[in-house]
């Protein structure tokens, strides 16, 4: 029986997929998904027999439980394979767009759809930490998925002058690569086939292509601030009925200067999931 059958069975998400066969070792992971995985694998170990309805409502929680076991797998094995296939189909834009007309003049306005509805369905990443089918920090992934989401839709999608950028071809790149392989690493750690390349990617292209991707990103916003400060988009100006005042050219300054305590933050979590992953350490999350 395949892993992902036995973690179905066990009603666990994602991580029980890896670690099916016998009962999982609680991993001191976030208490969310492994919390209810070990109190799948402990109701269902320790057969305690209490009241006649307390074994009941035991039995009813389990099965509930059992079921968000078998709804969260099958629906994150779906989530990550769409996932991969919209990276990859994007990867395969690039490359054509790039190969077809020799610049990448008008290459984001080529692969802006496809990057816009995969990057914002990955807010679902931050729904899948907040109910516990995978066992990542809301808040690791939330800010991740948030300035995703600021550089495509408040950045490139609404600063249309700075669309040609060589920066944005180069984060563009950096999340592609990166998203090809961290998705095709979910989906096949589910179904229990992960080639080691696939693993190793995950955990060591990050060394690289997250500065990359940073470097990209601080580079439109920077090239975006011209336009801003002359066009005063997005801001509102004293005096209003409201008497509030916004500066969306102060907000990017802001945001950029945010990357320097955020971003080491990522990048250090990174550097933790593959030391744990890739050397077998042990590590002790703090509960969020
Ligand atoms: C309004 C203005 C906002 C402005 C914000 C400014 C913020 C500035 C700082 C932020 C800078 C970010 C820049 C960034 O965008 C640049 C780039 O991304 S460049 C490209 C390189 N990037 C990367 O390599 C990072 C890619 N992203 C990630 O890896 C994740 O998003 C992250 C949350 C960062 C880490 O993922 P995670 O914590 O989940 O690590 P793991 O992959 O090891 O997974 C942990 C366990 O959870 C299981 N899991 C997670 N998701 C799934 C899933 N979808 N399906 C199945 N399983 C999943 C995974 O298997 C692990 O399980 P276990 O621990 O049991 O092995």
């Amino acid at each position: 029986m395949g892993r992902l059958t036995e973690a179905v069975a066990a009603g666990g998400g994602a991580s029980a997929a890896r670690s099916a066969g016998p009962p999982p070792t609680p991993l001191p992971l976030s208490s969310t998904s492994l919390g209810c995985t070990a109190t799948m694998a402990s109701s269902e170990e320790d057969g305690t027999n209490g009241g006649a309805s307390e074994a009941g409502e035991e039995k009813e929680a389990t099965g509930k439980r059992r079921r968000l076991g078998l709804l969260a797998t099958v629906w994150l094995t779906f989530y990550n394979i769409a996932m991969t296939a919209g990276w990859l189909v994007l990867a395969i834009a690039m490359v054509r767009f790039y190969m077809e007309k020799g610049t990448h003049k008008g290459l984001y306005r080529s692969i802006q759809k496809t990057l816009k509805f995969f990057q914002t369905f990955a807010l679902l990443e931050i729904v899948h930490c907040l109910i516990g089918i995978v066992p990542t920090s809301v808040i690791v992934a939330g800010v991740q998925v948030s300035s995703r989401i600021f550089m495509v839709w408040l950045i490139t999608h609404s600063i249309k002058p700075i669309q040609n950028e060589e920066s944005v071809v180069l984060f563009l790149v950096a999340w592609t690569v990166t998203e090809i392989t961290r998705y095709s690493f979910y989906t096949f750690s589910l179904l229990d086939h992960l080639p080691y390349f696939i693993k190793w990617a995950r955990y060591n292209f990050f060394i690289i292509l997250y500065p990359v991707g940073v470097v990209g990103e601080l580079l439109t916003i920077y090239a975006a601030l011209p336009y801003v400060k002359k066009t005063g988009m997005f801001s509102i100006r004293l005096p209003n009925k409201y008497n509030v005042s916004f500066d969306y050219y102060y907000f990017l300054l802001i945001t950029m200067a945010s990357y320097i305590p955020l971003f080491p933050q990522l990048y250090f979590h990174m550097l933790r999931q593959r030391r744990k992953v890739l050397h077998g350490e042990v590590i002790v999350e703090k509960d969020d």
